[in-house]
């Protein structure tokens, strides 16, 4: 089956041989390889024309995105399932990928979002206690057409030097000129507005675990939200109701939360202008805000600043950021492509008072985070929440839950 670039990829029924292959897999050793007796041939081509010959991993079919790299050793599943990568196909460089197989506890939303992926050696043998399913039977349940080749590395180089770009892979199409015109056809990333496309059709609630009692309530705007920070902000005593992306301040406002958070997201932050006028309604109310990846992008735009596409992007767990009022160097998970450009030497003023960058990215000097100075909002362009990745940053949700606390306060003592 195809999965075309605008649709999500369709789940697609497993085959025969996949069925059986799961009823066989009742252990925790299993082979990764042995559901496919015969390897098919599947081509990669990139918009400049560049072509890569590989064979099937996962569906087999055709699909369509922009291909970018990531570079963690570890986190296969959250990557795959990371609602942010929806339109892209991913090339993983850790050269060997499947060995723990899938489970039903590290995903990052309901289903796989990457429109394409791409190995160098898929895994043969999956072993790890918590594995139920191989990562080739996920890809296939899921329809996601992927490609294993031994050319990664040569691959990434040259998305790094000419930058990422339109690409698909084939196991149907044989003639590599034929697929690029229609990679030329296939739509840009840029201008893509894509929230709608990956948000939560209905609110619904994250609650603290078990003993950790409700001291604040946050409402989420999902805009491609993983799963894993509502649950950071739960851990913390924050019952976090996650909202559909077209959420209106007002509606939110009305929820009266003590704090407003905006998620991570597919697509480019220039053409979400309905989210930025929401975001600007939540900071005019003074409501204590806190944004991730494109949450920090549309906090640039709230409050004046572009946005701008990176020629690679950053997209692993390895980043290492310094936080510029201590000096302080956090190793980061990240995936953007797009960043924010901010003056880098100190406070500026901005229709919402004086903010600042608070971090910044030390492979080359990319905006990584904002503070307001006048007003209880913060964002970072990084993941602190991880999964994967290091927890490092993980003090940010700590800071917003302070922010939320001297909010309260202040309402308290002026109620008073
Ligand atoms: N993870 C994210 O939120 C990504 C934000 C945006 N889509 C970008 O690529 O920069």
């Amino acid at each position: 089956m195809s999965t075309s670039h605008h649709a999500p990829a369709a789940v697609r029924l497993p085959t025969a041989a996949a069925d059986a292959q799961r009823q066989s897999d009742q252990t925790t050793t299993m082979p990764a390889e042995g559901n496919k007796n015969v390897q098919v041939p599947a081509i990669l081509v990139l918009e400049d024309g560049r072509v890569f010959h590989g064979v099937s991993f996962g569906a087999e079919g055709e699909t369509f995105g922009e291909i970018v790299f990531h570079t963690g050793m570890t986190g296969y599943q959250e990557v795959l399932t990371d609602p942010s990568y929806h339109r892209q196909i991913v090339v993983m460089t850790a050269p060997h990928i499947g060995n723990t197989g899938v489970n039903d506890d590290d995903a990052e939303s309901h289903r796989i979002w990457v429109s394409g992926y791409v190995v160098r050696e898929p895994s043969r043998i999956v072993s790890n206690w918590r594995a139920q399913r191989t990562l080739e039977e996920e890809l296939r349940r899921q329809g996601v057409v992927g490609i294993a080749l031994s050319g990664t590395r040569a691959l990434t180089r040259h998305l790094r030097d000419k930058g990422v770009m339109r690409a698909a892979i084939s196991t149907v199409e044989t003639d590599p000129d034929k697929l690029r015109e229609r990679v030329l056809a296939s739509p840009q990333m840029v201008g893509a507005n894509l929230a709608g496309e990956v948000t939560t059709a209905e609110p619904y609630t994250v609650r603290p675990p078990d003993g950790v009692p409700v001291r604040f309530t946050v409402a989420a705007v999902d805009l491609g939200i993983k799963a894993m920070t509502p649950q950071r902000l739960a851990e913390r005593g924050c019952e976090v109701r996650v909202l559909p992306a077209h959420t209106t301040a007002e509606q939110i406002l009305a929820l009266n939360p003590d704090g407003v958070f905006f998620s991570n997201g597919p697509g480019d932050p220039a053409a979400a202008d309905a989210v930025v006028e929401t975001m600007r309604g939540i900071l005019d109310a003074g409501t204590p805000l806190l944004g991730i990846c494109f949450g920090n992008q549309i906090l640039g735009r709230a409050l004046g600043l572009e946005t701008y596409k990176l020629p690679f992007g950053h997209r692993g767990a390895n980043h290492p950021v310094r936080e510029t009022r201590t000096g302080r160097v956090y190793i980061t998970s990240q995936n953007h492509g797009f960043a924010v450009r901010a003056p880098l030497d100190g406070p500026f003023d901005t229709p919402y008072g004086r903010a600042e960058v608070s971090y910044i990215g030390l492979n080359d000097g990319v905006v990584e985070g904002l503070r307001l100075l006048d007003r209880p909002a913060l964002s970072t362009q990084f993941h602190p929440e991880a999964a994967s990745g290091p927890h490092d940053a993980a003090d940010v949700f700590d800071t917003f839950v302070e922010m939320m606390t001297a909010h309260r306060q202040a309402r308290e003592a002026a109620r008073a």
